[in-house]
């Protein structure tokens, strides 16, 4: 059908007032819910006394309201996106809306009225096509600000209709192009509404297993990751909500640029950390050079630790002479090296087989004492209550402690990492001396994020002492219990009065039940349990930038996911840490062998065409065999490239950040550097800087680990050349760099071009002045 732009705009006009009526009625049965669920929290917030089971009720009753309320709140933007028109369904439904969450009419026999988009009918939203319609007639986009309908793109589903001129390109291409236009506040936004076929085959993929998600920069990696722990906590809601899901970014900045997706899509209860955050009780906020992290990264590590822990276990040279009550004891190499072998063959963790080591000394020590004091005068009685002094010994203890110390991970890899020798016993051959001199440090220094798997390790080889962690839990249970007896007590008291042959609260709940129940009640979410808790095993784990893992990190990670059930997605060729992956097999291989899925994104939704063909040159030094992912649309801005001397690199930047923060109108700039020029530019642009909507500085000055997963409208990129010669994979770092921009791009050289970089159309020229144009 042809029609006027009059006849369009009028027939668009009424379809968009019809869709403003249907989303004002599902505005109107969103607030109802939420006035039904803060009703109800505040009934059962305003309650008080009552039975503990009643109290408990409650606890639960108050989460599951909180939980409803904060979820209704966080689709309030885009509520509803989509409708699907079905081809005669048989099922009388003809037409599905679809939106962040479902909503059902209550007085229509719970006639659904918004479908979840992970609601299987939502499905074909995504997924059908012209020539595979899924029964699906037309498939419709609808646009919303506020409360308020702004537009409607439609396409109809019919290879017929498409013959008279429909549009037939990626679904849902008008919405998705809007989207992709749309300037960056500094954090993340979900894609809910324009999820691409390639990518929902990623999102709803099957829970177990692991499945690598490959793809290159800007395909959409993370934002498919985060739909994913969305759409898995909705389909395996029970199993998921108990266990927790884990996402694991690159960096802070990272995380806090994604923070927002998940909530926005309804779910809280996911854990968002690096691998540096994963040790309860330790911030890893150290810095470290790139050499050292590296060196920790790799696998010989684990050897080095198991050998530093084996070092603490010592006998002794020859002799150890301990004073008892003034009466000398001998220790005695045999005695010491039997007691330790034996503790070691037990295979328990350095703290527990301590208590082995210690019996048979101790043990040992008791005959020596018998012998001295008369071994026939003594009985059984006697020996224990000798055993008993000697254990409570100071002398004894230190001999213990130097023999066999209580060591924790953190003690032990301090000392281990500022005592020269130390390191060198442990470290043997496997290191060379510069690496070696890399690992030292002051003993005051902070931990860095590298060392957060070794303490993991170190935790796994040490094991906890769990003397005083004992102690204190038979402690709480026995005040638990207390404290319910006394409950129990005040509530047989009240039922006196009442009819004896009435079942007791007694006969159905002893005070070991309501202790238990008690515990139980604790409110928090499986995510914040597992932050505090180390042995924490997740129901799945999301890697996002998983290339940049170390051999290290994976063990770390792999022990928190013993099921295997793991989502990573990431790009070998952006690969930057030293100790990266440049394959998966590698990666994978020690705890999976072959048995990982790979799936691949392949179209570019971020960079513009226009700079992708810069970056592609820069690909094709990493690997030529790579291709870079097909950009979804050009701009019609070349990247700008300009050469000029370091002298006139403060004056060049100050000109170009201004120019570009005006040119994206209120959108993010980022300033790419090497590592070392960061300070000194942040210093140029000091006067300029404002912040983003998310609070983070406008124009940023990050180096290319800092803008590792981000993006921005304008990126300023300076001395590219310093950027491939300051690393081994020096040009995956350029292609990182070179891959951020969603509108503008900028290249500064302030030394000779990257050779990959010259090509044709530009001009060079010197010193600041405009070299190549737009
Ligand atoms: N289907 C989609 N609809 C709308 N926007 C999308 C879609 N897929 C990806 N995007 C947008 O494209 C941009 C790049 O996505 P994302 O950051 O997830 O890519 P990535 O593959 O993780 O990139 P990198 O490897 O560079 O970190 C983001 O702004 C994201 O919102």
């Amino acid at each position: 059908m042809s029609v006027s732009p009059q006849h369009r705009e009028s027939e668009g006009d009424t379809e968009v007032a019809a869709e403003q009526r249907y989303l004002t009625v599902l505005y109107r049965h969103l607030d109802a819910e939420r006035e039904l669920a803060t009703r109800r929290l505040h009934e059962t917030l305003s309650q008080t006394g009552g039975t503990p089971q009643a109290r408990t009720e409650r606890d639960v009753a108050t989460t599951t309201f909180s939980d409803r309320l904060a979820q209704l709140n966080s689709v309030e933007q885009g509520l509803c996106f989509g409708r699907l028109d079905f081809h005669d369904d048989p099922a009388g439904e003809e037409t599905a809306y679809i939106g962040r969450l479902g909503l059902f009419d209550t007085e229509d026999d719970y006639r659904p009225l918004l479908v979840d988009w992970r609601a299987p009918v939502a499905r074909p939203f995504y997924l059908a096509t012209a020539a595979s319609p899924d029964g699906v007639r037309r498939r419709r986009h609808i646009r919303s600000l506020s409360r308020r309908v702004t537009a409607v793109d439609d396409e109809i589903l019919d290879l017929r209709e498409a013959d008279q001129g429909q549009d037939l390109g990626l679904a849902g291409e008008a919405a998705l192009l809007a989207a992709l236009e749309r300037r960056r506040t500094g954090e993340m936004s979900d894609i809910v509404a324009t999820i691409q076929a390639e990518q929902d085959g990623i999102i709803r993929a099957s829970l177990p297993g692991v499945l690598v998600v490959q793809g290159g920069p800007g395909t959409g990696k993370t934002a498919v990751a985060l739909h994913r722990a969305a759409y898995l906590l909705y389909t395996h809601r029970r199993q998921l909500t108990t266990r927790g899901v884990l996402v694991v970014g690159p960096n802070d900045t990272f995380l806090r640029y994604i923070g927002q997706v998940l909530p926005s899509l309804g779910e809280t209860g996911v854990l968002l950390a690096t691998v540096g955050e994963l040790y309860p009780g330790v911030r890893a906020n150290g810095l470290e050079l790139p050499r050292p992290a590296e060196v920790k990264g790799r696998i010989a590590m684990v050897e080095v630790l198991a050998d530093a822990v084996r070092d603490r276990q010592r006998v002794p040279e020859p002799v150890v002479e301990i004073e008892v009550e003034r009466e000398i004891l001998r220790l005695d190499r045999k005695t010491c090296t039997e007691a330790r072998t034996r503790a070691r063959r037990s295979r328990r963790p350095h703290n527990q087989a301590r208590r082995l080591f210690v019996d048979d000394v101790l043990d040992a020590l008791t005959r020596q004492t018998a012998r001295r004091l008369g071994e026939d005068l003594l009985d059984p009685r006697d020996l224990d209550d000798i055993r008993a002094e000697l254990a409570a010994d100071e002398n004894v203890a230190a001999a213990l402690h130097e023999l066999w110390p209580l060591i924790g991970p953190e003690r032990l890899l301090g000392e281990l990492l500022s005592d020269e020798s130390l390191l060198r016993t442990a470290a043997g051959v496997r290191f060379t001396e510069p690496e070696l001199a890399g690992l030292l440090r002051d003993p005051r220094a902070p931990f860095t994020p590298a060392d957060v798997p070794l303490l993991d390790e170190l935790a796994e080889l040490l094991g906890e002492d769990d003397t005083e962690s004992r102690a204190e839990a038979v402690r709480r249970e026995r005040e638990e219990r207390a404290y319910a007896e006394g409950v129990l007590d005040v509530m047989e008291q009240d039922e006196e009065i009442i009819d004896e042959e009435v079942l007791r609260v007694g006969d159905v709940l002893d005070a070991e039940l309501l202790a238990e129940r008690q515990q139980r009640r604790s409110d928090l979410t499986a995510a914040q349990r597992a932050a505090r808790d180390r042995t924490w095993t997740f129901g799945h784990v999301i890697v996002d930038e998983a290339q940049e893992l170390s051999e290290m990190d994976w063990r770390l990670l792999m022990r928190r996911c013993p099921s295997r059930s793991m989502t990573l997605v990431g790009d070998v060729a952006q690969t930057g840490a030293e100790g990266g992956a440049s394959s998966w097999a590698g990666a994978l291989g020690p705890y999976v062998a072959d048995r990982w899925r790979l799936r691949e994104l392949t179209v570019n939704y971020r960079t513009p065409a226009e700079i992708m063909e810069l970056a592609g040159q820069a690909l094709a030094e990493v690997d030529p065999a790579l291709d870079a992912p097909t950009s979804v649309r050009s701009t019609g801005l070349a990247p700008v490239q300009r050469d000029l001397a370091m002298a006139a690199l403060p004056t060049v930047l100050r000109e170009v950040a201004a120019a570009e923060v005006g040119a994206v109108g209120g959108g993010t700039v980022a300033v790419v550097c090497p590592q070392g020029m960061c300070r000194e530019l942040r210093g140029t642009l000091a006067d300029a800087t404002t912040r983003s909507e998310a609070g983070e500085p406008n124009p940023a000055v990050l180096d290319v680990a800092g803008v590792k997963g981000l993006e921005f409208d304008s990126v300023v990129l300076v001395a590219p050349g310093e950027i491939v010669d300051g690393s081994p994979r020096g040009w995956n770092d350029l292609y990182v760099a070179l891959t951020r921009a969603t509108q503008r791009l900028t290249v500064l050289h302030t030394g000779p071009r990257p050779p990959a970089l010259s090509g044709p159309g530009d001009r060079p020229g010197q010193d600041g002045s405009a070299a190549a144009s737009r």
